[in-house]
């Protein structure tokens, strides 16, 4: 029997790939699976490929298009024979934060860095990741022809190689060597960085196909800009996702260039701009402190709930594996307020609220960049805007219960879907129908959360963030 024309997308985030067979015409979900990643902060690269294929199975036979939304700024950096010259150093890798001091430094300082690339280096770009590579791994620097993003690597895959690599605006704009008002590679920088000059992506038109053979490949995106598009957001909206990253971001139609670091000024997929807050450790904290308290999850969420707001006096930073937001690559975790009578419950209690404290941080430092209209009918000014929460941690009851408290204002919590593969697979679609716009896919009722606001718990939260400012631990050696 004949079915309605259908697309795939791909989710290649830190974790795992998420794959969804879609229906083109209406976005409706008719299957999914998933497959893990390595775990670590550098992975081989291939390893990606291996579980694009097993998570998607058969699927291409039946689908008309796919698009591949990848985790950002991960550096493939590739030989002349396209095999990988190294393993690929993940966002959350911060063995290159000396690298982007240095690469800030040679820009001019931080605004200026801003103003050429959108964002003040850290160690999560990719240009600082190819210094890194540079100064450490001359010889695997030397061999490199090609870098590559994530999500690029595995489209050229998806595309048999039978194209050269290509990329899109949002996923460029992560790393550090492109300027997102012009949609120009910065060549120049690419080259600073690694110490040589070396070939990059091609730059698909948003919505574009970038390879028509059996099915058609899209330039697809960096997942944030992925879950933008699955969400269908909108002007004012702010979306807080809580996977291995914790991530506040929103929709501008002007670019961003904060010279403090704290926002990155990305391009999204649609010709607009993704203005982000990003911290290192989200999902991590609740993994590790089930871990510690020999739990799953659904019951480190009950400990949680069971424990009063403040968590009887102890309170965490959790800034696990070294920080971005704050920009604290050496940073370790620091537990404060534990006394004889802690129970496991306020230690629950205390992980989940310093997530959402963290996340908090975030948002703030978003609306105070960004400005506008930002979620400004939650806070009485004129204007609308939903704070969405999304990501594997959203699914946890106890973050759900303490969001609305520890954020100070209603959220929205979108039915439980694979946002970041949803928002590639509307990429696919939009390239298919070779239309100006993405098509429009009717987003399904979210649950809205509310609860009476605890600022003391943020409080609490900033003291001992602002406490521990300071203090670093010895410089990793390699
Ligand atoms: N019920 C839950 N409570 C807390 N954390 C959860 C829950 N379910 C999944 N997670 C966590 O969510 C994370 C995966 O989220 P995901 O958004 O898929 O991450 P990523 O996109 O970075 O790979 C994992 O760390 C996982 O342990
Ligand atoms: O570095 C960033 C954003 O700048 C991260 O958000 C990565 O894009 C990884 O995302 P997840 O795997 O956590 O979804």
């Amino acid at each position: 029997m004949a079915h309605s024309t259908r697309v795939v997308g791909i989710d290649s985030s830190t974790q795992s790939t998420k794959a969804v067979l879609v229906d083109a015409a209406d976005g409706t979900v008719l299957a999914q699976r998933s497959a893990p990643h390595p775990d670590g902060t550098s992975v081989d690269p291939r390893h990606w490929l291996k579980a694009c294929d097993d998570a998607l199975g058969d699927w291409l036979g039946e689908a008309a298009a796919v698009a591949v939304a990848g985790q950002q700024h991960g550096m493939v950096a590739l030989d002349a024979d396209g095999e990988p010259v190294h393993d690929a150093l993940l966002w959350n890798d911060t063995r290159s934060a000396d690298a982007a001091v240095d690469l800030v430094a040679e820009m001019g300082g931080p605004q200026e860095c801003a103003a050429a690339v959108g964002s003040v280096l850290v160690a999560s770009f990719t240009a600082s990741k190819l210094r890194w590579l540079r100064d450490h791994r001359p010889e695997a620097a030397d061999r490199t022809t090609q870098v590559l993003l994530p999500h690029d690597y595995v489209s050229w895959h998806l595309a048999a190689r039978r194209t050269g690599p290509f990329t899109d605006r949002g996923d460029a704009s992560g790393t550090g060597y492109f300027d997102a008002r012009t949609s120009a590679w910065r060549e120049d920088l690419a080259a600073a960085a690694l110490g040589h000059e070396v070939a990059l992506p091609r730059v698909v038109a948003d919505g574009a196909a970038a390879y028509e053979g059996s099915v058609v490949v899209a330039g697809g995106t960096g997942d944030n800009m992925g879950a933008a598009l699955g969400l269908g957001l909108a002007a004012g909206d702010v979306v807080v996702s809580i996977g291995t990253s914790g991530v506040a971001s929103a929709i501008a139609e002007t670019p961003v260039a904060d010279g403090t670091g704290s926002v990155t000024g990305f391009a999204d997929a649609t010709g607009r701009y993704l203005p982000m807050a990003t911290t290192m450790n989200a999902a991590g904290i609740l993994d590790l402190q089930a871990r510690l308290l020999g739990v799953d999850h659904a019951e480190l969420g009950r400990l949680a709930l069971a424990a009063p707001p403040g968590a009887n006096g102890v309170t965490l930073s959790p800034y696990y594996g070294g920080e971005r937001t704050p920009d604290r690559p050496h940073a370790v975790g620091v537990w404060d307020g534990l006394r004889p009578s802690t129970t496991r419950e306020d230690l629950a209690r205390a992980a989940v609220e310093a997530l959402l404290c963290s996340l908090a941080d975030a948002v703030d430092l978003l609306r105070s960049r960004v400005g506008g209209a930002l979620l400004a009918g939650r806070s009485g000014g004129d204007g609308d805007g939903r704070l969405l929460l999304i990501g594997g941690a959203a699914r946890n009851p106890a973050v759900r219960a303490l969001a609305p408290a520890i954020l100070g204002m209603p959220v929205h919590v979108p039915p439980s879907a694979e946002y970041v593969a949803l928002g590639a697979a509307r990429q696919a679609a939009w390239a298919l129908s070779g239309a100006v716009d993405p098509p429009t896919w009717e987003a399904k009722g979210a649950e809205v959360l509310e609860a009476d606001p605890t600022p003391a718990v943020r409080e609490a939260y900033a003291d001992l963030r602002d406490r521990t400012g300071a203090w670093t631990r010895p410089e990793r050696t390699s």
